[in-house]
């Protein structure tokens, strides 16, 4: 089913992303992931394709297989960078052929080892005219997510700008949105409020990437663009050598977080998982009261 059909009959969205596992035993970990997250009836999974210029082969294994052996609504990422048009449509042909309706069309990082000469000539250069490629190939077949950047683009310096490259994206045809990682719920509403002045009104989710591990958070987010607020880092570092503790305040920062993201009306909460459930699990059972 189309998510964006979906999110028109429901009050609260929640999703789950998750990235293709690199072992058997990681896939097998994910699986359990899976079928622990499954109960919270989630709108919608995702599984990411090259996140942070890794690996992208798996993807379409890992959709196929969740989409087969559950009833879970899954949405594949797409990212064009190093594709030329006919690799991408080919994997979109595939898609199309076992039943997945829904994509997150992305420009995506650089792949690992990555050189400029890698760029195919007929590729496409940014997420707007993937989204093109996709509309113009398959017209309304596919119900298409972009991503969206409330603190702006790490390679652009404008968030002006990024607001109207996002609005390329809907022109092109995006049903929806999904935003980047963020820690500071402010930079969403200003967003937000940006976004409507520019006519963009189509729903955007935002990310929440739940504190499990500060280290590796700090290093994502840092990538990303995403500022850490200077308390928010004090209170994590304060508890470097304690993984327990630090799980303990990564889960009541989030839950914090998606109550008041609630309060303003947020459509929907997508948690980057990392492929793992007992965080996001407590997170929800926190917040399942202002769900309904
Ligand atoms: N691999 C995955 O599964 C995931 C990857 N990502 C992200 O994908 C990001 C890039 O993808 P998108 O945001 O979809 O890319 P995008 O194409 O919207 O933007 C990428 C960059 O190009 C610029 N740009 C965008 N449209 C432009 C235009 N029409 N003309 C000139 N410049 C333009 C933007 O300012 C930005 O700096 C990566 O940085 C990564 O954050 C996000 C989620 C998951
Ligand atoms: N620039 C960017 N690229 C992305 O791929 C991306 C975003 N932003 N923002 C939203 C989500 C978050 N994603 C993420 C975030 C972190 C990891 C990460 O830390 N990966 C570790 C492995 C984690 C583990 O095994 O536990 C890695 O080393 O790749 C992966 C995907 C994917 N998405």
């Amino acid at each position: 089913m189309k998510i964006i059909d979906k999110l028109k009959n429901t009050k609260i969205s929640i999703s789950f992303e998750f990235f293709p596992p690199k072992t058997e035993e990681a896939e097998k970990t994910l699986f359990e992931t899976i079928s622990n997250l499954q109960p919270l009836n989630p709108t919608f999974v995702s599984v990411t394709y090259g996140a942070g210029g890794s690996t992208r082969e798996k993807t379409r294994d890992i959709v196929k297989k969740i989409h087969e052996e559950t009833n879970l609504t899954v949405m594949a990422h797409l990212t064009c960078i190093g594709h030329s048009k006919q690799e991408i449509l080919s994997i979109l042909d595939d898609y199309k052929k076992i039943g997945i309706e829904n994509i997150l069309a992305l420009r995506g990082d650089m792949p690992l080892n990555f050189e400029k000469t890698d760029i195919p000539s007929d590729g496409c250069k940014h997420a707007s005219e993937l989204v093109s490629l996709i509309r113009e190939n398959y017209k309304d077949y596919f119900c298409i997510a972009v991503a969206s950047y409330p603190e702006g683009h790490p390679e652009s310096s404008n968030l002006e700008r990024e607001i109207l490259y996002f609005k390329k994206k809907v022109e092109a045809g995006a049903d929806f949105s999904i935003t980047q990682m963020f820690f500071d719920n402010s930079y969403f509403y200003e967003f937000l409020e940006k976004c409507e002045k520019a006519g963009i009104n189509i729903p955007i989710i935002p990310g929440i990437m739940p504190i499990t591990n500060f280290n590796q958070i700090k290093k994502f987010a840092s990538l990303c663009g995403a500022t850490i607020p200077e308390e928010v880092v004090q209170k994590f570092e304060k508890y470097a050598d304690n993984p327990e503790e630090t799980k303990k305040i990564g889960i009541e920062f989030a839950t914090l977080q998606c109550i008041d993201l609630i309060k303003h009306g947020a459509k929907g909460l997508h948690f980057y998982t990392l492929n793992k459930s007992d965080a996001t699990i407590k997170i929800y059972e926190n917040i399942k009261d202002y769900l309904a």
